[in-house]
């Protein structure tokens, strides 16, 4: 029998992604305010991102020694002198985690069980330094996107994918705060997202991650008067006023759903809490969006049914280093409605360059 495709990688994601939620949910309970740090770029960063970085990376190291990895943190900081107390901790929270029994899939050693030194740990976190391109596999890691979202104690992901050539190929995210019956937002948290091209994707809980799943489809027809957008909580991230424009020509009457991080991707491929994930720039910021912080997403929509593209409607390139530097803003959605989004930025773009906004 031919071998499934991708199998032994989605099942090492799911793994390290499933032990990365435990410790962040097991971090957040007993957070005090120095385990929390600025970086440069003024975002904050916690033990909780750093040690879960270290958990998969060393998961990964294990399962595909030649593989590079694009991660969000790197461990400058913990390097230095006063750095030493997070250093510590993080330490202490990566082995927990590496040690600690979690049910994986049967027959599997993902090198787990023994305790790393501080040294192997740091070495861990610095193998996500890979400057990306476009040839090649690697994988794609935000050990807590919406890391805003996860010190409020609302939504944050847990995002790992594999790239093969510029292409997504696996792509698998845990949200530990996401309800798991979309019927019930206040029912049961912690949902795992899975999904592998040309094989769909599925719908699974952080506490039974292996096995079927239940498939995930994208709201297929939904009336533009009734489109719902899901957007960042964070105004500094995208641009609120540009979607609340957008979804004027559309004439929809919906208030967005906002969301932290790639959680928005997952209720979208839900099929029911959105209907058109969009993410412009804010004009000024001159910032590029991360390779991490959209490649399982993007995936988890494609498999849904659904379509990923920039504001300009051309394909997003995850071959073109750590940033989405060849891209112009997100819009995720079905495939149906995804023209006459792509159609009312452009109109909204032209309004704004003849001064009517
Ligand atoms: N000026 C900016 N514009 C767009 N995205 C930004 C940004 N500054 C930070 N981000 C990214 O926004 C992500 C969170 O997205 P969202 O607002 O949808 O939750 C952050 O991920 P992290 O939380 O992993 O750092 C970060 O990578
Ligand atoms: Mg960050
Ligand atoms: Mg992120
Ligand atoms: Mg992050």
């Amino acid at each position: 029998m031919a071998a499934i495709p991708f199998q032994v990688e989605k099942y090492a994601a799911i793994s390290a992604v499933v032990r990365a939620c435990a410790l962040t949910m097991s971090v957040f309970n007993r957070l005090v305010k120095s385990e929390t740090v600025t970086k440069d770029d003024k975002s904050p960063v916690t033990v909780a991102d750093y040690s879960a970085q270290a958990v998969v990376n060393t998961i990964l190291a294990h399962a595909f020694p030649n593989d590079p990895i694009v991660g969000e943190e790197d461990a400058s900081d913990l390097r230095k002198p006063e750095g030493a107390l997070l250093r510590e901790r993080i330490v202490e929270l990566a082995n927990e985690a590496l040690t600690g029994i979690v049910a994986d899939k049967e027959n599997v050693n993902w090198g787990l069980g023994k305790a790393r030194s501080s040294h192997e740990l740091l070495d861990a976190i610095d193998r996500g330094n890979y400057a990306g391109g476009p040839v090649g596999r690697m994988w794609a890691l935000d050990p807590i996107d919406g890391t805003k979202g996860f010190l409020r104690g609302e939504q944050y992901a847990v995002c790992l994918a594999l790239i093969v050539d510029s292409i997504v190929q696996v792509g698998v995210i845990g949200c530990p705060n996401l309800h798991v019956d979309v019927s019930k937002p206040d029912g049961e948290r912690g949902t795992m997202f899975v999904a592998v091209r040309g094989q769909g994707a599925q719908q699974l809980s952080l506490s039974s991650p292996y096995g079927d799943g239940i498939p995930l489809r994208i709201s297929s027809h939904s009336p533009l008067s009734s489109i719902r957008f899901l957007e960042s909580v964070e105004a500094a991230h995208s641009a609120h006023g540009f979607n609340a424009r957008v979804a004027a020509v559309l004439g929809t009457s919906q208030s967005p759903n906002r969301m932290d991080s790639q959680a928005k991707y997952c209720v979208l491929s839900r099929g029911v809490e959105g209907d058109v994930y969009l993410r412009m720039p804010v004009p000024g910021m001159g910032y590029q969006e991360k390779i991490w912080d959209h490649a399982s997403g993007a995936l988890l929509i494609q498999e849904a049914g659904g379509i990923v593209s920039d504001s300009l409607g051309r394909p997003l390139n995850f071959g073109s280093g750590r940033t989405l530097g060849e891209n112009f803003g997100v819009v995720a959605t079905s495939i149906d409605i995804h023209p006459k989004i792509i159609h009312a930025i452009r109109q909204v773009q032209d309004e704004e360059k003849i001064g009517k906004f």
